[in-house]
């Protein structure tokens, strides 16, 4: 597993400390983030890979300080958007999750290959030629799974990722998650997809109150909320 560090880590909009002070390490296999709406998970999350800068502290990954190495830390860390229609930058599913590749120099036969490789392992090989906007809400999920973990990261960071989906197409993704190698950071209000996880944090005002397996986390965040 990679090592993601926090060091004093914070995060101000103006005046307000939206992450204030966090500290962390995080070697897990699969750890997941729960809060309140505004408790600074997704700032946090959005960190682990640049996508938002602490003003300050540090923020590391096996080592690599974000601030200097974004595009080194980038390639290892991929990350799930709450709304795949953010993500889905290509007409088709199979042009869709050829794109990630477009730097990774590989040849067009071996990208293709592994193109091929991840629709199938995420069941959207049949829909491979398909307008990737035309997919159904579970669909495009899949799609922007696969669109990120076809370049292999070790790390996936995951915003709400089954938010807008309904029961079954929310099991889907929990199970395909169940079944990754990959290093797994999950924010998430959906409490029973983390049941199964190595490690649960509990944000509240840009702070982390509970940190710990996930039936203990997931009882304090529960009584944290009423
Ligand atoms: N770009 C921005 N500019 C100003 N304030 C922002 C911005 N992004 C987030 N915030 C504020 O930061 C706080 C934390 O937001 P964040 O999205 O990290 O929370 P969250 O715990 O993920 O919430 P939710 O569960 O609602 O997604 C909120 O008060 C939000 O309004």
């Amino acid at each position: 597993m990679s090592e993601i560090v926090f060091e004093h880590v914070s995060h101000h909009f103006d005046a307000e400390a939206v992450v204030d002070d966090v500290s962390l390490t995080l070697r897990e296999h699969r750890i997941g983030i729960v809060g309140a709406n505004g408790s600074g998970k997704s700032t946090l999350a959005r960190m682990v890979n640049g996508l938002v800068a602490p003003t300050a502290g540090r923020v590391t990954v096996d080592g690599l300080d974000l601030a200097r190495h974004g595009r080194e830390v980038r390639r290892r860390v991929g990350f799930v958007f709450t709304n795949a229609d953010n993500q889905i930058v290509m007409p088709t599913v199979r042009e869709d999750v050829a794109f990630t590749l477009r730097r990774h120099r590989l040849s067009a036969a071996d990208a293709a290959t592994r193109v091929d490789a991840t629709l199938e392992r995420f069941g959207l090989a049949d829909l491979a030629d398909r307008p990737a906007h035309r997919l159904s809400g579970g669909q495009k999920q899949l799609l922007a799974i696969a669109a990120v973990l076809v370049a292999e990261p070790a790390v996936v960071v995951a915003d709400e990722p089954t938010t807008l989906l309904d029961a079954r197409n929310a099991r889907r993704i929990a199970e395909h998650f169940d079944s990754l190698e990959q290093q797994l950071v999950v924010v998430s209000h959906q409490l029973e997809l983390l049941e199964s996880f190595d490690r649960v944090i509990v944000m509240e005002g840009g702070r982390v109150v509970a940190d710990d397996e996930p039936r203990i986390a997931l009882g304090a965040y529960r009584a944290l909320i009423g």
